[in-house]
Protein backbone atom coordinates (compact mmCIF):
# COMPACT_ATOMS: atom_id res chain seq x y z
CA UNK A 1 0.00 0.00 0.00
CA UNK A 2 1.28 2.78 -1.29
CA UNK A 3 -1.19 5.42 -0.85
CA UNK A 4 0.04 7.30 1.94
CA UNK A 5 4.00 7.52 0.32
CA UNK A 6 4.65 10.42 -1.08
CA UNK A 7 7.60 10.46 -3.50
CA UNK A 8 9.58 7.28 -4.36
CA UNK A 9 12.56 7.00 -5.84
CA UNK A 10 14.39 4.53 -7.06
CA UNK A 11 18.44 3.54 -7.13
CA UNK A 12 19.64 1.67 -10.13
CA UNK A 13 22.88 0.77 -11.61
CA UNK A 14 23.69 -1.60 -14.25
CA UNK A 15 26.62 -2.87 -12.83
CA UNK A 16 27.08 -5.17 -9.23
CA UNK A 17 29.00 -3.75 -6.73
CA UNK A 18 29.10 -0.39 -7.11
CA UNK A 19 27.26 1.50 -4.12
CA UNK A 20 23.73 1.04 -5.13
CA UNK A 21 22.81 -0.22 -1.18
CA UNK A 22 25.09 2.05 0.18
CA UNK A 23 24.27 4.99 -1.49
CA UNK A 24 20.59 4.00 -0.82
CA UNK A 25 20.83 3.48 2.87
CA UNK A 26 22.99 6.60 3.69
CA UNK A 27 20.62 8.38 1.07
CA UNK A 28 17.77 7.30 3.18
CA UNK A 29 19.75 7.67 6.45
CA UNK A 30 20.13 11.48 4.93
CA UNK A 31 16.94 12.20 4.32
CA UNK A 32 15.87 11.41 7.20
CA UNK A 33 18.11 13.71 8.93
CA UNK A 34 17.09 16.14 7.41
CA UNK A 35 13.76 15.33 9.31
CA UNK A 36 11.52 13.30 6.76
CA UNK A 37 9.70 9.97 7.01
CA UNK A 38 11.60 7.26 5.22
CA UNK A 39 11.17 4.09 3.92
CA UNK A 40 13.48 1.50 2.06
CA UNK A 41 12.84 -0.73 0.27
CA UNK A 42 15.26 -3.77 -0.80
CA UNK A 43 14.17 -5.56 -4.35
CA UNK A 44 17.63 -7.45 -4.57
CA UNK A 45 15.84 -10.46 -3.86
CA UNK A 46 19.02 -12.70 -4.40
CA UNK A 47 21.56 -10.35 -2.63
CA UNK A 48 19.86 -8.35 0.07
CA UNK A 49 22.11 -6.45 1.35
CA UNK A 50 20.10 -3.32 3.30
CA UNK A 51 19.14 -5.52 6.49
CA UNK A 52 23.12 -5.91 6.89
CA UNK A 53 24.16 -2.17 6.09
CA UNK A 54 21.80 -1.11 8.44
CA UNK A 55 22.69 -4.05 11.24
CA UNK A 56 18.73 -5.41 11.12
CA UNK A 57 20.24 -9.03 10.36
CA UNK A 58 17.16 -11.22 12.68
CA UNK A 59 14.39 -8.96 12.60
CA UNK A 60 11.49 -10.63 11.51
CA UNK A 61 8.82 -9.64 9.64
CA UNK A 62 5.00 -10.14 11.49
CA UNK A 63 1.70 -9.63 9.26
CA UNK A 64 -1.13 -7.66 10.69
CA UNK A 65 -4.75 -7.22 9.20
CA UNK A 66 -3.62 -4.21 6.86
CA UNK A 67 -0.36 -6.51 5.90
CA UNK A 68 3.73 -6.95 6.79
CA UNK A 69 4.56 -4.24 8.95
CA UNK A 70 7.91 -3.42 7.85
CA UNK A 71 11.15 -3.23 10.44
CA UNK A 72 11.24 0.19 12.01
CA UNK A 73 14.65 1.56 13.08
CA UNK A 74 13.42 3.71 15.93
CA UNK A 75 10.67 4.41 18.27
CA UNK A 76 9.28 7.42 16.33
CA UNK A 77 8.94 5.14 13.12
CA UNK A 78 11.06 7.52 11.19
CA UNK A 79 12.83 5.01 8.73
CA UNK A 80 10.77 1.88 7.89
CA UNK A 81 12.69 -0.66 6.02
CA UNK A 82 11.44 -4.12 4.40
CA UNK A 83 14.14 -6.83 2.33
CA UNK A 84 13.34 -10.13 1.34
CA UNK A 85 16.54 -10.83 3.78
CA UNK A 86 13.77 -10.27 7.03
CA UNK A 87 11.81 -13.12 5.48
CA UNK A 88 14.83 -15.71 4.93
CA UNK A 89 15.18 -18.74 7.76
CA UNK A 90 18.99 -18.33 7.56
CA UNK A 91 20.44 -15.54 5.75
CA UNK A 92 22.70 -17.49 3.93
CA UNK A 93 19.47 -19.22 1.71
CA UNK A 94 20.00 -18.73 -1.19
CA UNK A 95 16.76 -17.45 -3.31
CA UNK A 96 16.30 -19.70 -6.72
CA UNK A 97 12.98 -18.44 -8.03
CA UNK A 98 11.89 -18.12 -11.84
CA UNK A 99 10.69 -14.62 -13.14
CA UNK A 100 7.24 -15.32 -11.70
CA UNK A 101 7.33 -15.57 -8.69
CA UNK A 102 10.15 -12.40 -8.34
CA UNK A 103 7.41 -10.62 -9.78
CA UNK A 104 5.08 -11.46 -7.01
CA UNK A 105 7.39 -11.04 -4.25
CA UNK A 106 7.97 -7.35 -5.48
CA UNK A 107 4.33 -6.60 -6.50
CA UNK A 108 3.49 -7.91 -2.52
CA UNK A 109 6.59 -5.51 -1.41
CA UNK A 110 4.62 -2.50 -2.66
CA UNK A 111 1.01 -3.72 -2.46
CA UNK A 112 0.91 -6.01 0.80
CA UNK A 113 3.38 -4.01 2.94
CA UNK A 114 1.72 -1.79 5.43
CA UNK A 115 3.80 1.62 4.57
CA UNK A 116 2.96 4.47 6.81
CA UNK A 117 3.14 8.19 5.96
CA UNK A 118 6.00 8.25 4.37
CA UNK A 119 7.61 11.51 2.94
CA UNK A 120 10.04 9.79 0.75
CA UNK A 121 9.96 5.60 -0.24
CA UNK A 122 13.73 4.66 -1.45
CA UNK A 123 13.58 1.86 -3.61
CA UNK A 124 17.10 -0.15 -3.72
CA UNK A 125 17.47 -2.95 -7.08
CA UNK A 126 19.37 -5.29 -8.13
CA UNK A 127 21.98 -4.79 -11.17
CA UNK A 128 20.95 -4.97 -14.34
CA UNK A 129 17.17 -4.96 -16.19
CA UNK A 130 15.54 -8.00 -15.31
CA UNK A 131 12.23 -9.33 -13.80
CA UNK A 132 12.52 -7.06 -10.77
CA UNK A 133 13.25 -4.12 -12.80
CA UNK A 134 10.39 -4.54 -15.43
CA UNK A 135 8.20 -5.69 -12.69
CA UNK A 136 8.88 -2.40 -10.34
CA UNK A 137 8.58 0.36 -13.23
CA UNK A 138 5.15 -1.56 -14.69
CA UNK A 139 4.57 -1.02 -10.58
CA UNK A 140 5.62 2.91 -10.99
CA UNK A 141 3.13 3.94 -13.08
CA UNK A 142 0.23 3.39 -10.44
CA UNK A 143 2.15 5.79 -8.10
CA UNK A 144 3.81 8.79 -7.53
CA UNK A 145 6.94 7.90 -8.61
CA UNK A 146 9.70 10.82 -8.77
CA UNK A 147 12.18 8.45 -11.06
CA UNK A 148 15.63 7.32 -10.73
CA UNK A 149 18.91 7.44 -9.59
CA UNK A 150 21.66 6.00 -11.57
CA UNK A 151 24.46 5.62 -9.30
CA UNK A 152 28.17 4.19 -10.99
CA UNK A 153 31.76 3.89 -10.41
CA UNK A 154 33.93 5.77 -13.12
CA UNK A 155 35.75 2.94 -15.23
CA UNK A 156 34.46 2.27 -18.09
CA UNK A 157 33.42 -1.48 -17.28
CA UNK A 158 30.89 0.04 -15.18
CA UNK A 159 29.70 2.95 -17.52
CA UNK A 160 28.91 1.08 -20.32
CA UNK A 161 26.52 -1.32 -18.34
CA UNK A 162 25.29 1.84 -16.79
CA UNK A 163 24.56 3.28 -20.32
CA UNK A 164 22.12 0.46 -20.22
CA UNK A 165 20.45 1.22 -17.16
CA UNK A 166 20.06 4.71 -18.71
CA UNK A 167 18.06 3.56 -21.62
CA UNK A 168 16.29 0.95 -19.87
CA UNK A 169 14.41 4.17 -17.70
CA UNK A 170 13.80 6.40 -20.87
CA UNK A 171 11.93 2.86 -22.65
CA UNK A 172 10.08 2.71 -19.40
CA UNK A 173 9.15 6.44 -18.63
CA UNK A 174 10.62 6.55 -15.82
CA UNK A 175 12.83 10.10 -15.22
CA UNK A 176 16.42 10.06 -14.98
CA UNK A 177 17.08 12.25 -11.61
CA UNK A 178 20.69 12.07 -11.97
CA UNK A 179 23.56 10.27 -11.73
CA UNK A 180 25.99 9.76 -8.55
CA UNK A 181 29.73 8.82 -9.18
CA UNK A 182 30.95 6.54 -6.30
CA UNK A 183 34.12 4.99 -5.27
CA UNK A 184 35.72 7.55 -7.47
CA UNK A 185 38.85 7.99 -5.16
CA UNK A 186 40.46 7.03 -2.28
CA UNK A 187 40.35 9.19 0.98
CA UNK A 188 43.61 8.50 2.99
CA UNK A 189 42.17 7.81 6.64
CA UNK A 190 45.69 9.42 7.78
CA UNK A 191 46.03 12.67 5.67
CA UNK A 192 42.50 12.86 4.32
CA UNK A 193 43.94 13.69 1.25
CA UNK A 194 42.27 12.10 -2.18
CA UNK A 195 43.92 9.78 -4.91
CA UNK A 196 42.82 8.73 -8.17
CA UNK A 197 43.41 5.00 -7.63
CA UNK A 198 40.93 4.11 -10.62
CA UNK A 199 40.03 6.63 -13.52
CA UNK A 200 37.82 9.45 -12.23
CA UNK A 201 35.11 11.58 -13.96
CA UNK A 202 33.29 8.57 -15.56
CA UNK A 203 29.96 9.56 -14.33
CA UNK A 204 30.28 13.37 -14.47
CA UNK A 205 31.29 12.53 -18.17
CA UNK A 206 28.47 10.12 -18.62
CA UNK A 207 25.64 12.80 -16.78
CA UNK A 208 26.96 15.46 -19.19
CA UNK A 209 26.65 12.59 -22.29
CA UNK A 210 22.78 11.48 -21.61
CA UNK A 211 22.30 15.46 -20.44
CA UNK A 212 21.16 14.50 -17.10
CA UNK A 213 22.37 15.95 -13.87
CA UNK A 214 25.05 14.72 -12.10
CA UNK A 215 23.86 14.32 -8.08
CA UNK A 216 27.49 14.61 -7.12
CA UNK A 217 30.94 12.49 -6.48
CA UNK A 218 31.65 10.30 -3.90
CA UNK A 219 34.94 8.82 -2.67
CA UNK A 220 36.10 5.47 -1.36
CA UNK A 221 36.32 6.04 1.98
CA UNK A 222 36.60 3.13 4.52
CA UNK A 223 34.79 4.78 7.41
CA UNK A 224 31.51 4.72 5.47
CA UNK A 225 32.53 1.15 4.77
CA UNK A 226 32.75 0.89 8.96
CA UNK A 227 29.54 2.30 9.54
CA UNK A 228 27.48 -0.59 7.61
CA UNK A 229 25.92 -2.13 10.13
CA UNK A 230 24.45 0.32 12.12
CA UNK A 231 21.94 3.19 11.41
CA UNK A 232 24.20 5.50 11.77
CA UNK A 233 23.92 8.48 8.94
CA UNK A 234 27.16 9.47 7.29
CA UNK A 235 25.86 12.99 8.48
CA UNK A 236 25.70 12.55 11.88
CA UNK A 237 29.25 10.62 12.52
CA UNK A 238 31.39 12.29 9.60
CA UNK A 239 29.48 15.72 9.06
CA UNK A 240 32.63 16.79 7.75
CA UNK A 241 33.46 14.80 5.33
CA UNK A 242 33.55 14.81 1.46
CA UNK A 243 30.86 11.58 1.44
CA UNK A 244 28.48 13.89 3.67
CA UNK A 245 28.94 17.18 1.12
CA UNK A 246 27.60 15.33 -1.21
CA UNK A 247 25.10 13.74 0.19
CA UNK A 248 23.39 16.96 1.59
CA UNK A 249 23.99 18.01 -1.39
CA UNK A 250 21.52 15.38 -3.31
CA UNK A 251 18.74 16.05 -0.21
CA UNK A 252 18.93 19.83 -1.13
CA UNK A 253 18.46 18.51 -5.04
CA UNK A 254 15.68 15.64 -3.98
CA UNK A 255 13.81 18.19 -1.37
CA UNK A 256 13.80 20.84 -4.21
CA UNK A 257 12.68 18.71 -6.83
CA UNK A 258 9.39 17.13 -4.77
N1 LIG B 1 32.01 5.20 -1.18
C1 LIG B 1 32.37 4.08 -0.57
N2 LIG B 1 33.44 4.04 0.28
C2 LIG B 1 33.81 2.88 0.88
N3 LIG B 1 33.18 1.72 0.72
C3 LIG B 1 32.11 1.70 -0.10
C4 LIG B 1 31.64 2.86 -0.78
N4 LIG B 1 30.58 2.50 -1.53
C5 LIG B 1 30.38 1.20 -1.31
N5 LIG B 1 31.29 0.70 -0.47
C6 LIG B 1 31.44 -0.70 -0.03
O1 LIG B 1 31.47 -1.51 -1.22
C7 LIG B 1 30.78 -2.74 -1.01
C8 LIG B 1 29.71 -2.92 -2.07
O2 LIG B 1 28.75 -1.89 -1.87
P1 LIG B 1 27.19 -2.16 -2.07
O3 LIG B 1 26.77 -3.44 -1.43
O4 LIG B 1 26.52 -0.91 -1.65
O5 LIG B 1 27.15 -2.30 -3.66
P2 LIG B 1 25.90 -2.71 -4.60
O6 LIG B 1 26.09 -1.99 -5.88
O7 LIG B 1 24.64 -2.50 -3.88
O8 LIG B 1 26.15 -4.25 -4.80
P3 LIG B 1 25.16 -5.36 -5.46
O9 LIG B 1 25.89 -5.86 -6.64
O10 LIG B 1 24.98 -6.38 -4.37
O11 LIG B 1 23.86 -4.70 -5.82
C9 LIG B 1 30.26 -2.69 0.43
O12 LIG B 1 31.14 -3.39 1.26
C10 LIG B 1 30.26 -1.20 0.79
O13 LIG B 1 30.47 -0.98 2.18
Amino acid sequence: MLDKVKNVIIVLSGKGGVGKSTVSTQLALALRHSGHKVGLLDIDLCGPSVPFLLGLEGSNIYQCDEGWVPIYTDASKTLAVMSIGFLLKNRTDPVIWRGPKKTMMIRQFLTDVKWEELDYLIIDTPPGTSDEHITVMECMREVPCNGAIIVTTPQSVALDDVRKEITFCKKTGIKLLGIVENMSGFVCPNCTNCTNIFSSNGGVELAHLVQIPHLGTLPIDPRVGVLAGSTASVLDELPDSPTAQVLRGIVQHLVALT
